[in-house]
């Protein structure tokens, strides 16, 4: 099959590479050029694991190009998917400038039947708004085509993207069209020979299941993490109490973890989003508002506990950062806790010595040159000299550490650990003071 993709970012590289992976004629257009030149180069914009290897295979075979021009984009493919970004505007609400451009584009450029496929995170409306701006350009050329919209959201996970894309639990269509679906199955047929996992439904209910799929995990993440502030309050252990609750099937052991708080590109801004659209229609989504504000409290937590650790005497200090990325196994730093933590360290005049495996460019990117930020190369060069050590994201590498040494690096025994990765007993009998997430007595010092 021949399939367009607009944006070659995290959702339309991945799905790109991964359609073509298993036979289809892909065609990716992004608008940034430079972009465009370095994939055609064979180098990755952006840290997913086994994705070079997948974009540099299908390349070779001719079956992944890439390019700039509009026109050949959507002439291409009968099937034109739109992965292009859906920020957040002002109000919290999703910009659709970039998926509109997309649909101008189309309706300027085609010249016969195109199914457009939005695979973009976008309103409950979109495909609606998108149908109008088509016929609009296509009327103002004077050509009666055929095309139709359908809703195919994209529920992979960063750092899993192309596992999430491969074997995900399923692919949603919304469309009222029988040549669509048809379409829809033969693009996704090579997935579907084991199970099917085609759910067609309408284009509104497609567009509101992305939504409501986010929304429920990033409530379940609140609501572990109040959980967690009830249990530093009350001397019990979350981590028992994860355990405890996620042996329900009921209730599961997926997306529970308590932490240091969501971030990413998807959960906060489509929590705002959803909430922006109950607005909408004149509805309070108390319950989104509650996830969102709980979501920001858990974020000022590590450093609130390094300033509790420090009797509010920051000024100074070196604070040892483990992890930048919002999660492991991406160099991702939207919304990423480590990311308030900093701000809020700069604020009152500490320094930050950081380490993290992937993300140290999008913090250099992003940060540039300062004096009270130093990035080094390895999780022992972070601690060396450091004051207080924080954890932001639970790499691997992370995982293992000799608390004796540690605490011989460190100029005040304090360990703020955002991701739970350890147990208490063990870091407390090296003499450490460890500040956890909801394990019971972290509040308290040795
Ligand atoms: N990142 C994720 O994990 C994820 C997962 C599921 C869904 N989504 C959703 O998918 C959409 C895309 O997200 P992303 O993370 O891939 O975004 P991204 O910012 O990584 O990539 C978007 C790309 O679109 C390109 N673009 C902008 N305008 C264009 C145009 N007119 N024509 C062609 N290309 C254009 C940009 O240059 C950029 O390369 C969003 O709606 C997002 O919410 C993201
Ligand atoms: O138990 C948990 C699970 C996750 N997180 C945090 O939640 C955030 C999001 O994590 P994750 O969902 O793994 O990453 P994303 O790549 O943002 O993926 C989410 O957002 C995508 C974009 O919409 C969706 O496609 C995915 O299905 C959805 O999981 C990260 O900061 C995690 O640290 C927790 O704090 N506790």
């Amino acid at each position: 099959m021949r399939i367009t993709i607009f944006g070659t970012g995290y959702v339309g590289l991945v799905t790109g590479a991964c359609l073509a992976d298993v036979g289809h004629d892909v065609l990716c257009m992004d608008v940034d050029a430079d972009k465009v030149a370095r994939l055609e180069a064979g180098e990755i914009p952006i840290f997913e694991p086994g994705l070079e290897e997948l974009v540099t295979a299908n390349t070779a075979s001719g079956r992944l190009r890439f390019t700039t021009d509009a026109a050949t984009a959507v002439d291409f493919g009968v099937l034109q998917f739109i992965a292009v970004g859906t920020p957040p505007d002002e109000d919290g609400s999703a910009d659709l400038q970039y998926v509109l451009t997309v649909a101008e584009t189309i309706g300027r450029y085609m010249r016969e039947f195109k199914v457009i496929v939005d695979k973009s995170t976008v309103p409950v409306g979109t495909a609606d708004r998108v149908r109008e701006v088509v016929a609009g350009v296509l009327e103002e050329r004077g050509e009666a085509l055929d095309f139709e919209v359908c809703s195919n959201p994209e529920f992979l996970k960063e750092g899993a993207a192309i596992e999430d894309f491969t074997h995900g639990a399923r692919f949603v269509v919304g469309t009222s069209s029988e040549r669509v679906r048809e379409l829809m199955r033969e693009c996704y047929a090579p997935y579907i020979r084991l199970q099917e996992k085609l759910m067609f439904m309408d284009v509104r209910a497609a567009e509101l299941t992305k939504y409501a799929a986010n929304a429920m995990l990033a409530t379940k993440i609140s609501f572990m993490n109040e959980i967690a502030n009830l249990a530093e309050r009350l001397g019990a252990d979350v981590e028992q109490v994860r355990r405890g609750i996620g042996s329900d099937p009921r209730i599961g052991y997926h997306f529970i973890y308590p932490g240091c708080g969501y971030g990413g590109s998807c959960f906060p801004k489509d929590v705002r989003a959803l909430t922006r659209t109950a607005s909408d229609v004149h509805y309070e989504a108390q319950l989104l508002g509650a996830v969102e504000g709980v979501n920001h409290r858990q974020k000022q937590t590590l450093f609130d506990k390094l300033e509790r650790a420090f009797d509010g005497a920051l000024a100074g200090r070196t604070i040892a950062l483990w992890g930048l990325a919002f999660k492991p196994n991406t160099d991702d730093m939207r919304d990423a806790p480590s990311r308030t933590l900093m701000e809020a360290l700069w604020r009152v005049g500490a320094r930050v010595q950081a380490y993290d495996p992937e993300a140290m460019g999008e913090c250099r990117r992003l940060y540039g040159e300062r004096d009270d930020l130093t990035l080094v190369d390895s999780r022992e060069a972070a601690v060396q000299g450091a004051d207080a050590l924080v954890i932001c994201t639970e790499w691997k590498v992370f995982r293992m550490v000799d608390f004796d040494w540690l605490k011989r690096q460190l100029g005040m025994p304090v360990v703020v650990d955002g991701r739970n990765l350890y147990d208490p007993e063990t870091v407390r009998k090296a003499g450490l003071m460890y500040f956890a997430v909801g394990r019971g007595d972290s509040l308290k010092r040795p």
